[in-house]
């Protein structure tokens, strides 16, 4: 069996399978989600260097990755590291310069025309400005893949007012897209793009261009739908915020190549590269300034506070236990700034603390032996005098 028909097997498969069908009840979710089997991604050795008229543009350097079956996975970096190369290269909108990107155990390369076109029907994509035909109503826009891919009518019209179902827009179905906010646009585009039950979903940038509010909404529609139908999603950000809401797994790159990659909780617990660190800088909780013009790295005469920041990285269960906390400083520490997030159940943050008190009380309680087993790390940062 070559590739080809290897490829048009497992996709005659997967239309076969209950993963294909849609869902509307919890039972038929779970049998479901268990059952979605294809989606899994690899590349190995893959780089991507472009031809541009100032010259060779190298954007991808020897990426290796494995994207498991069902997992939500986040590509962040940078603007110009790399991300929308990767994105585009899991759907061959790319081909790598070098290396191999598997798609199921199937390399992208050996596909031809037909093979690329069932392939693309497998990988469903959204983007950032939604891509949406302006002259058709909702339900045609949502329609259109099918109506290409020479879907009967009938069979069209069931799968639309599901995937409009689905999405929350069945009220709209008769609208066009000018009529629509930017939130209820991506719908349509989420539902395009699941029109053929795709075992893998591309985001790319899917929810730059909404609000606060509406993203938290499209992330939450993104989530379940991965939850209920067990379909792999990979999407690409630039923020952190977005990778916390959603992502099981993240990617950071940086000028092309892998600064770091694992579980959520880990990478933000624990990031080891400065590019992450940039990355995470906006969700941290830094010193507020007006407690940074005021700080000394002495204690000064008369009555003062110790500032001490608590970090959380969420290994090990440890958690922000506030009596402890209290007790080290006499029952007397002031909780300042900062805030602790659980992500995958992890508990991490990072926590400014007040020391009140005299010269010997302070320096006793943001002792480095008192304040171990309390949190991952801590750190003096220094000490401001009381009026
Ligand atoms: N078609 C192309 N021709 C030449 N250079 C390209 C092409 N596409 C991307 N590049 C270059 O490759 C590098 C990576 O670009 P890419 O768009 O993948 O990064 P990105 O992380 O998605 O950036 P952004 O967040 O700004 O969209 C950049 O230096 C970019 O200028």
């Amino acid at each position: 069996m070559n590739l080809t028909t290897a490829l048009r097997g497992d996709i005659a498969g997967a239309r076969r399978s209950p993963a294909s069908a849609a869902v509307h009840t919890t039972a038929s979710v779970h049998v479901q989600a268990q059952a979605a089997r294809g989606g899994s991604i690899a590349l190995q050795g893959v780089g991507k260097t472009y031809q541009s008229s100032a010259g060779k543009v190298q954007a991808l350097h020897d990426i290796d990755l494995d994207i498991p079956a069902g997992r939500v996975f986040g590509i962040i970096g940078r603007s110009g590291a790399g991300k929308s190369s990767l994105l585009r290269l899991l759907n061959r909108l790319e081909t790598p310069s070098t290396g191999e990107v598997r798609v199921d155990g199937i390399d992208l390369a050996g596909l031809d025309e037909n093979a690329l076109v069932e392939l693309r029907r497998r990988i469903g994509m959204i983007f950032q400005h939604f891509n949406l035909l302006s002259a058709k109503t909702v339900a045609e826009n949502v329609a259109l893949p099918l109506k290409v891919a020479g879907v009967p009518r009938e069979q069209r019209e069931r799968r639309v007012e599901e995937l409009l179902e689905l999405v929350g827009l069945a009220s709209k179905r008769d609208t066009y897209p000018s009529r629509l906010s930017g939130g209820q646009k991506q719908r349509v585009g989420i539902a395009r793009a699941l029109a053929h039950h795709p075992e893998i979903l591309l985001c790319d940038e899917a929810t730059s261009a909404l609000d606060p509010e509406t993203t938290q909404a499209i992330l939450q529609l993104l989530r379940e739908i991965n939850r209920r139908m067990g379909i792999t999603i990979v999407l690409i950000t630039h923020e952190m915020s977005v990778i916390r809401e959603i992502a099981d797994d993240v990617l950071v790159l940086e000028q092309g190549e892998i600064a770091e990659c694992g579980p959520v909780w880990q990478v933000f617990g624990s990031p080891r590269h400065a590019a992450t660190r940039a990355l995470l800088a906006p969700l941290q909780h830094e010193l507020p300034d007006d407690i940074r013009r005021r700080l000394q790295a002495t204690p000064p005469e008369g009555p003062y506070e110790t500032i001490v920041r608590l970090r959380y990285s969420g290994d090990g269960g440890l958690e922000p236990e506030l009596a402890r906390i209290a007790a080290l400083a006499g029952g007397r520490a002031r909780l300042l700034h900062g805030g602790i997030d659980r992500i995958q159940g992890h508990a991490q943050g990072r926590l400014l603390l007040a020391v009140p008190g005299t010269r010997g009380l302070s320096e006793d309680a943001s002792h480095p032996s008192n304040l171990s087993g309390i949190a991952h790390d801590f750190e003096v940062l220094g000490h401001v005098a009381l009026a």
